[in-house]
């Protein structure tokens, strides 16, 4: 016999932990996890070159049968309702104010987002019973010579509130598209709490459609005791940085937590299942542990915390995280704070108004800002009226 050979067989037994190791290796991340994830878009395996383009374009069509179907909904209620001045119909104090921050979006009009939103909104306090979870406010901050139409369809519906041509004029001299989306929120912070004095607050901007679970999970989050201490806390975080590899401590911590969790399962099921005699040491632990791990990313955390819809309790609460303000639920007078910080700061790019609520947060003694897993909302923007789009827009 050849010497190789007779090394190999030596050195390499397909019985050793070694050998079935690098087995299981083989098949998880060299087969079964391409061939699973292959089209999951916040998964490592997507294959991004042949599934984005029909992806996005499928949500983009998605997205716009939503908008005409909203206009139709809305346009047919703006003839068969006729409410009483819906300033007089809000309750004071409630527990709940929904404000939606809109603007009239140059690009992407005919998708019709805050038709959208303000849909979803409507059947999901339909859902709610006799007592309404929420008051809504739609906030109209738009100061340009064109109108905001889809606001002025919804006049009947819901509150709109927007500035006076006093107000409008002592803006006037915004010329940073930041500052001026930084002084529109706070605008509408404080319009939301002089008209209601809510005892909660949540601001939308006009792109964020409320899922199912929103109000459910709101009032659980606002049950527990964090929320009484908090200035914010964010109920959306854009899915392709939910990734455990995206610096967060927190995410490190529940990596780890998870890996431990997941070896000790295995373990338990392979020392139970296999009719081999099997024995349990430190280092079939931590290859275990890793290999979790290893899935768990691969495969795409975004879709490990979908597991927590089960219920509302099962909702992760961690440190705020940097990005984006499409949903924010401001507890107590947050919402008034929030809007005397904004104040002291002026907005620029690369200085939007998301990271300056960050900063805030982390400078302010005595504030704390939270974030909640998985998200409550869909952000169903393709096209931002603050940023150049790329043509057309992608998912990722
Ligand atoms: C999904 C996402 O990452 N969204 C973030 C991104 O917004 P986007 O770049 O996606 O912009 P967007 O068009 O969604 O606008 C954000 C919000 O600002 C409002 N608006 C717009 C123009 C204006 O003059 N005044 C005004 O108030 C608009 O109605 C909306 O409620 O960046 C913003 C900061 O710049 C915020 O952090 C958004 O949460």
């Amino acid at each position: 016999m050849p010497r190789w050979r007779t090394c190999t067989s030596k050195h390499f037994r397909w019985s050793s932990p070694v050998a079935q190791g690098l087995l299981l290796c083989v098949l998880t991340f060299g087969v079964i996890l391409p061939i699973c994830c292959h089209r999951l878009l916040y998964s490592y395996y997507f294959l991004k070159t042949v599934y984005l383009d029909p992806l996005s374009d499928a949500a983009l069509q998605k997205s716009y049968a939503r908008g005409q179907e909203a206009l139709h909904f809305w346009e047919a209620a703006a003839f068969t309702k006729s409410l009483k001045d819906p300033l007089e119909t809000v309750a004071k104090n409630p527990d709940l104010l929904i404000t939606v921050v809109t603007s009239r979006r140059a690009e992407g009009r005919d998708y019709h987002y805050l038709l959208q939103v303000a849909q979803q909104l409507h059947s999901l306090l339909k859902a709610c019973g006799e007592k309404p979870c929420a008051e809504v406010m739609l906030c109209d901050v738009e100061s340009g010579p064109s109108l905001n139409e889809d606001a002025l369809l919804l006049e009947k519906q819901f509150l709109v509130v927007r500035r006076s041509p006093d107000e409008r004029w002592q803006n006037r001299d915004v010329t940073s598209i930041f500052e001026k989306e930084k002084r529109d929120y706070v605008y509408c912070l404080r319009k939301g709490w002089d008209l209601m004095r809510p005892k909660n607050v949540v601001v939308l901007e006009d792109d964020a459609l409320p899922l199912t679970d929103f109000f459910p999970s709101v009032k659980n989050i606002l049950s527990r005791r964090f929320a009484l201490n908090t200035l914010y806390i964010k109920l959306y975080h854009p899915e392709r940085l939910q990734r455990y590899w995206n610096p967060e401590p927190y995410r490190i911590l529940e990596w780890m937590g998870l890996g431990l969790f997941g070896a000790t399962i295995l373990l338990l099921l392979f020392s139970h299942y296999t009719p081999l005699s099997f024995t349990f040491s430190a280092s079939h632990f931590l290859f275990l542990a890793l290999y979790v791990m290893a899935v768990a990313e691969l495969a795409g955390r975004h879709y490990l915390l979908e597991i927590r819809r089960f219920s509302p309790q099962l909702y992760a609460v961690c440190p705020a995280t940097e990005c984006c303000t499409p949903a924010m639920l401001y507890p107590g007078n947050a919402s008034i704070r929030t809007a005397e910080y904004l104040d002291q700061v002026v907005c620029a790019q690369g200085n939007a108004k998301d990271m300056v609520l960050y900063k805030i947060a982390r400078s302010r003694p005595g504030e704390k800002a939270h974030s909640v897993e998985p998200n409550l909302i869909k952000h169903i923007g393709a096209y931002s009226s603050v940023r150049t789009n790329p043509n057309p827009p992608r998912l990722l």
